[in-house]
C-alpha cells in the first residue's frame, strides 16, 4: 500500500527519513510508516541484532531502500558522527525523526548520576544537536519535515521521574519555537507527545512495579506511529495521542500545578 504524504506530491522520491530509536518500540512502527510513504530509511539504534530484523521485515513489504547505522546516541560526538555518515554516503534527508529516548524511575537523588546524565544526554543534547546538524539538508528541500518525541510528561513535572519529565518539557518547548522559526523555510516541526505505550520504555526505566497502572492506559504504538506521521505531515504542531492523555492534558492545563504534581507524586511513587 502507497500512503500520499503531502498530496499526490513524490519530490521526495529517493530521499531518506532518518529515524533514531528505531530498532523497537514506536520507532519502529514510525519506519513502517515512512516507507508506507515510499520514503528509503535510516535508522538509528544500538543493537545490531534488532535493527537487522526490523530492516528484514520493512524491506519485505516495502520496496525501498533501507540502511541501517548501529551507534550509541548518548555520546557526546554522536549527532556530528550521524552528520559525517550521511554525508559520506550522500544521502539526502528529508525528515528528521528524533525518537530515541529513555526514562529512569526512582528518586532524584537515590538514581545514579551518570545513569541521568546519558538521559539528559540523549533526551536533549543529541536531539537539539541532530537537529542542529540535519537542519541544511533539510532546508535544501521545497518541503521537509521534523518530527520530535516528547511525552505527556513535559506537561508537568512528574517526583519520581523528575529529570525524565524535565527533558520531556525542553522537547516540547524547543520544538514549538522550531515550529515557528523553520516554517518560512520550507521545514515543519511536529512534537508528538504520547503517554505510556506498550513497548520496552517501563523495562528501561525500572517501571515493572507501575505495570498495573501503566497496562490500563497503555496505546499501541503502532496506532500511535499512524496518528504521529498523519499529523507529522498536516504540520501540525503539537500531537496528543489517545482520549486519556488528551483528558491528562487538559487537567494539567486547569488544575493548580501543586494538584497535579502531589497526584502524580502519589501515583509515581517508588
Ligand atoms: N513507551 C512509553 O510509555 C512512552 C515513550 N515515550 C517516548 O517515546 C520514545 C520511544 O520510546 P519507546 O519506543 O517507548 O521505548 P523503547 O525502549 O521500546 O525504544 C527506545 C528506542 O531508542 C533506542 N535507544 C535507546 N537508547 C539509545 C542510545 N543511547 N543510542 C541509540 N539509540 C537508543 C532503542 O534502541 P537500542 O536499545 O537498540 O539502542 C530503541 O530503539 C522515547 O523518546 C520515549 O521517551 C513517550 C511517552 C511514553
Ligand atoms: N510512560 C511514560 C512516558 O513518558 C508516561 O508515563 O507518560
Amino acid at each position: 500500500m502507497v500512503l500520499n504524504c503531502y498530496e499526490n506530491d513524490y519530490e521526495h522520491m529517493n530521499t531518506y527519513a532518518l529515524i533514531t530509536g528505531a530498532s523497537q518500540g514506536l520507532g519502529k512502527y514510525l519506519a513502517v510508516e515512512l516507507a508506507k510513504r515510499k520514503y528509503n530509511l535510516l535508522l538509528v539504534a544500538r543493537s545490531v541484532q534488532a535493527l537487522e530484523a526490523v530492516k528484514k521485515e520493512i524491506v519485505r513489504t516495502h520496496n525501498i531502500t533501507l540502511t541501517i547505522l548501529v551507534l550509541d546516541l548518548s555520546a557526546i560526538d554522536a549527532s556530528t558522527k550521524l552528520r559525517d555518515f550521511c554525508v559520506t554516503e550522500s544521502l539526502e534527508i528529508s525528515v528528521l525523526v528524533n525518537n530515541a529516548g529513555f526514562g529512569l524511575w526512582g528518586s532524584f537523588e537515590r538514581l545514579s548520576m551518570v545513569d541521568q546524565q546519558n538521559m539528559i544526554n540523549l533526551n536533549i543534547s543529541t536531539l537539539t544537536s541532530l537537529t542542529y546538524h540535519i537542519l541544511p539538508f533539510l532546508i535544501k528541500n521545497k518541503r521537509s519535515y521534523i518530527l520530535q518525541i516528547a511525552s505527556t510528561a513535559a506537561y508537568q513535572p512528574v517526583p519520581s521521574l523528575a529529570v525524565y519529565a524535565a527533558s520531556k518539557a525542553y522537547v516540547l518547548s524547543l520544538s514549538r519555537s522550531l515550529h515557528h522559526e523553520l516554517k518560512s523555510k520550507g521545514v515543519r516541526v511536529t512534537c508528538l507527545c504520547p503517554g505510556p505505550m506498550e513497548t520496552g520504555f517501563s523495562d528501561r526505566a525500572g517501571m515493572q512495579a507501575l505495570a498495573h497502572l501503566t497496562e490500563k492506559y497503555n496505546m499501541n504504538p503502532e496506532i500511535v506511529a499512524q496518528k504521529a506521521i498523519k499529523e507529522m505531515f498536516s504540520g501540525k504542531i503539537e500531537v496528543v495521542p489517545g482520549v486519556m492523555n488528551k483528558i491528562q492534558r487538559f487537567g494539567d492545563w486547569l488544575f493548580p500545578k501543586y494538584m497535579t504534581e502531589r497526584i502524580a507524586a502519589n501515583l509515581y511513587k517508588k
